[in-house]
């Protein structure tokens, strides 16, 4: 059976990375999307940015939307400090289980709950059902049309305290133009842009970072 592109980078990990190691997983998925074949991972020059972000927040809940291949989760996992709960959603089974294999393969298994579903189906559960009473950090990174509902259920669900941070990814490409409209306008949080690049890419992009007011 032919293997898929998300299959090839695990893989790839697998064979060349090693384990228990997050950041020789981090470091070969990069050379291998920059070598070998593009993929939607957040990428070596926004990680950046991404790691100076989560160091500065020092979260003790995370949540990011959209898993993908667990790129972002190992870079956000290898930096929380022990007994952060960090809940990761993915909507597509495949990815998923590429994703556990990566985190579990990167040795933060410990720190990252892969929650498989709809953003808006889990986000209403978060606290009843996973026994999170507020979010320190958001690393917003599924479908740029989702960006904003889920922006708005993070807030219905009280969910957002003051100084509560939303990193969203793709900005620029391949845009969220509805979801900078609203975080820069509603008067609930205060925003900052981080211009970079696409990931493997020499296309502009940007991170946004909307810090809730409370
Ligand atoms: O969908 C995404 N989720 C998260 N991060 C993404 C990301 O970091 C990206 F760079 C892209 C992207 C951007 C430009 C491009 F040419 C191809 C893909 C996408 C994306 C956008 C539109 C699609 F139809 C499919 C994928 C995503
Ligand atoms: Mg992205």
């Amino acid at each position: 059976m032919n293997q898929t592109k998300e299959q090839r980078v695990l893989q790839y990990v697998l064979d060349n990375a090693m384990r228990g190691d997050p950041q020789s997983v981090i470091d070969n998925i990069d050379r291998y999307c920059h070598e070998k074949e593009w993929a939607m991972n957040v990428g070596d020059q926004k990680g950046l940015i991404l790691d100076n972000i989560v160091k500065e927040t020092n979260p003790s809940v995370c949540l990011e939307l959209g898993t993908y291949c667990g790129y972002s989760a190992v870079r956000i996992a290898r930096l929380l400090k022990p007994g952060t709960r960090f809940f990761t959603v993915e909507f597509n089974p495949e990815f998923a289980a590429v994703a556990k294999q990566m985190i579990e393969f990167a040795g933060v298994d410990d720190k990252v709950q892969i929650l498989e579903g709809n953003t808006q189906d889990i986000i209403p559960q978060l606290k009843k059902k996973y026994e999170v009473d507020t979010l320190d950090f958001v690393f917003v990174d599924h479908w740029k049309d989702k960006y904003t509902p889920d922006t708005k259920l993070l807030e219905k669900c009280n969910l957002l305290r003051k100084g509560s941070v939303i990193l969203a990814d793709n900005v620029i490409v391949p845009g969220a133009p509805d979801f900078l409209e609203y975080v820069r306008t509603c008067g609930l949080y205060d925003c900052t842009n981080y211009p970079s690049f696409l990931e493997y890419m020499n296309e502009k992009d940007a991170l946004e970072k909307a810090v809730f007011r409370g």
